[in-house]
């Protein structure tokens, strides 16, 4: 197995290098190295995907071959073994720049290996996720599922490598903080989500770590696709970076108190950490959605796609189980167990590696857990971790051998889109939804504006009706002025004429009145001439100067009474002349003038 030969023989299934096996499918969403820059603006598939889609569950037939990839991680030395192995030559040397491993067998000697990756004790975090988890993580946002598995010596730093929280040193985060945080950095939680459990495998038995009291839970297999669930675990949805960060931290206490219960700090369980990611996006138009209407306004809901994916982050137990079985009772029971899963999934291993016609999937629960990310659908990525100390030489070397083997592992990777008949059912509902609405609104609207236009109608007819009466009454009483001014003209001319009538009789009677004065006058002065004649000497006769004297009385009060008559008869001439000019401006005042024509002339035809 080691050597260079068996480093061929490592890459015999799969591409060589570095070369990403998805590449022919999909090579420009696996290629990206940025997270944050992968952005799916309407949740449309990455273009690689634009194909036609079956309307029904569809499980891709042609997979892509996957080979399973490993990398081998280096721990540094701890302080007990700057101590104790000072005196010994480096057990383990790196050629990372060569993907190689040496185990040295003695001074001369050493067994090279190769792997995927090489991670020196120098290896960041952050560059070993890169390494081993990233690329399986953006298979998992593309639909894939995928499995970051991490392998080796109890305390060689597995737990690190996948679980560690980072807590004051954020460099110092694992594999599972750092694949949440780019999982929620690249969906969008309108459209997606995702949701995890997080189980512990201690004694065949699969315990709820974010539950305890859920200790039995059953491993379900869907008979129709093959599809490992497990129904009874706590199902945590995770919206923000906090929240993922919590439910760790919770998780890890709960593993590190059964830990403590067994008396041990090394790790006797398989942690398991499930994440599943549901997308949503659009996908093209088809036969379904040309079924709606095609005649109809309507827009077309696009074919809603959904792709759920699953993460599988496993830190397994201590591989040194595998050889040390306990020496009694549970410490006996639980090495076995542990023995069992650890050694049937080595035994899973290597049927596949070596295309055996059979693969013991069912042998332990670890197995069957893992169904899917050995010889399955999955993207696999395994980190094996070993020791720097050449006391354990065996464990490193045989899980150097572990990881030679899984890299010979072939999945066929496959990705799991159904067609969303909820979101579609969902979606039309909604548009039926807005179509009444907006037919209602429609309605209403037009009943509106039939209502305005019939109310501004009944408002212009009432104006018409209204002007109409007032032009009428108008009219009316234009006419009732016309016939009142044309009878008082035709009053105040007859006024007029009795008026002149009078005036004239005034006139003569004034004439008559003069000349009967001049007349009396003549009288007067001819009886006066006679008095003086009578009042001469001799001539006289007293009593017919008294009647003389009387008549004289009497044609004086006569001649006043006349003249108070002439005054009375000019007082009412000039009332009357006045009274007739007062109409007559009026009537020029008011534009009658015309009607005053006319009636003067209607009357004088008249
Ligand atoms: N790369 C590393 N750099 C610094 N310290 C490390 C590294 N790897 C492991 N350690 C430290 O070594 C110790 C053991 O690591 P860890 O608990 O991760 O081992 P493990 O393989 O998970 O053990 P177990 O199987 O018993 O759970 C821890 O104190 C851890 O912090």
């Amino acid at each position: 197995m080691a050597s260079s030969s068996s480093s061929n023989n490592a890459f015999r299934n799969g591409s060589s290098g570095n070369q990403r096996p998805l590449k022919p499918l999909n090579a420009s969403n696996l290629k990206s190295s940025s997270f944050k820059s992968r952005v799916h603006p309407s949740h449309a598939p990455p273009p690689s995907f634009r194909r036609s889609y079956p309307s029904t569950f569809s499980a891709s037939d042609d997979g892509v071959p996957g080979r399973v990839r490993v990398a081998v991680r280096l721990r540094p030395r701890n302080q007990e073994e700057l101590a104790a192995d000072a005196d010994f030559a480096e057990y383990v040397e790196l050629q990372p720049e060569l993907k190689r491993l040496k185990l040295r067998k003695n001074n001369w000697d050493a067994d090279t290996y190769e792997f995927d990756d090489v991670l020196t004790e120098f290896a960041s975090q952050k560059r070993v996720y890169e390494a081993v988890a990233k690329p399986v993580v953006e298979s998992v946002l593309d639909g894939y599922n995928g499995t970051v598995m991490a392998y080796g010596q109890t305390g060689t730093g597995k737990t690190f490598t996948l679980g560690h929280l980072g807590d004051g040193d954020t460099s110092s985060r694992g594999i599972m903080v750092r694949a949440m945080e780019d999982i929620l950095a690249e969906i969008s939680l309108e459209t997606d989500s995702v949701s995890v459990s997080y189980l512990q495998l201690y004694m065949e038995a699969v315990q709820d770590l974010l539950v305890p009291a859920n200790d039995n839970i059953s491993i379900v297999e869907d008979p129709k696709t093959g599809d490992v669930s497990v129904p009874g675990a706590t199902v945590a949805e995770i919206r923000d970076q906090q929240s993922i960060v919590e439910l760790l931290r919770l998780g890890e206490a709960h593993r590190i108190a059964a830990n403590t219960k067994l008396n041990t700090e090394s790790s006797r369980s398989h942690a398991i950490l499930m994440v599943q990611v549901k997308r949503s996006f659009t996908g093209q138009e088809d036969a379904l959605s040309s079924e709606i209407d095609n005649s109809s306004h309507l827009v077309k809901p696009s074919k809603p796609i959904v792709r759920k994916s699953k993460l599988v982050l496993v830190d397994l137990a201590g591989s040194e189980r595998v050889h040390k079985s306990g020496s009694e009772g549970h410490m006996l029971e639980e090495a076995k167990s542990i023995n069992l899963s650890l050694s049937s999934l080595g035994k899973c291993i290597n049927a596949l590696a070596e295309n055996s016609s059979h693969v013991p999937i069912r042998d332990s629960k670890l197995t069957r857990l893992l169904k899917d990310s050995f010889g399955g659908s999955a993207r696999t990525s395994l980190i094996v971790t070993i020791g720097p100390s050449p006391r354990h030489r065996g464990e490193t070397s045989s899980t150097i051998l572990f990881g030679q083997r899984a890299m010979k592992v072939e999945n066929m990777l496959r990705i799991k889109e159904e067609f969303d008949y909820k979101s579609l059912s969902r979606k039309l509902e909604i548009q039926v939804d807005k179509l009444i609405a907006e037919n209602e609104r429609q309605k209403k609207a037009f009943d509106n504006e039939v209502e305005r236009m019939n109310q501004e109608a009944q408002n212009h007819i009432a104006e018409v009706e209204r002007n109409f009466a007032e032009a009428l009454e108008k009219e009316r009483l234009s006419k009732g002025m016309i016939v009142m001014i044309s009878s008082k003209i035709i009053a105040m001319e007859r006024s007029w004429a009795l008026v002149s009538e009078e005036v004239s009789d005034l006139r003569k009677l004034l004439q008559n009145e003069i000349q009967l004065r001049k007349a009396a006058e003549d009288e007067v002065n001819k009886l006066k001439e006679q008095y003086e004649q009578f009042m001469q000497p001799g001539a006289g006769g007293d009593t017919e100067i008294i009647r003389l004297h009387k008549i004289l009385e009497d044609e004086a009060y006569k001649k006043r009474k006349l003249e108070e008559e002439v005054a009375i008869l000019q007082s009412q001439l000039l009332q009357l002349t006045f009274e007739a000019d007062q109409a007559k401006k009026y009537l020029e005042r008011s534009g009658s003038a015309k009607w005053f024509q006319w009636c003067r002339f209607s009357h004088v035809a008249n």
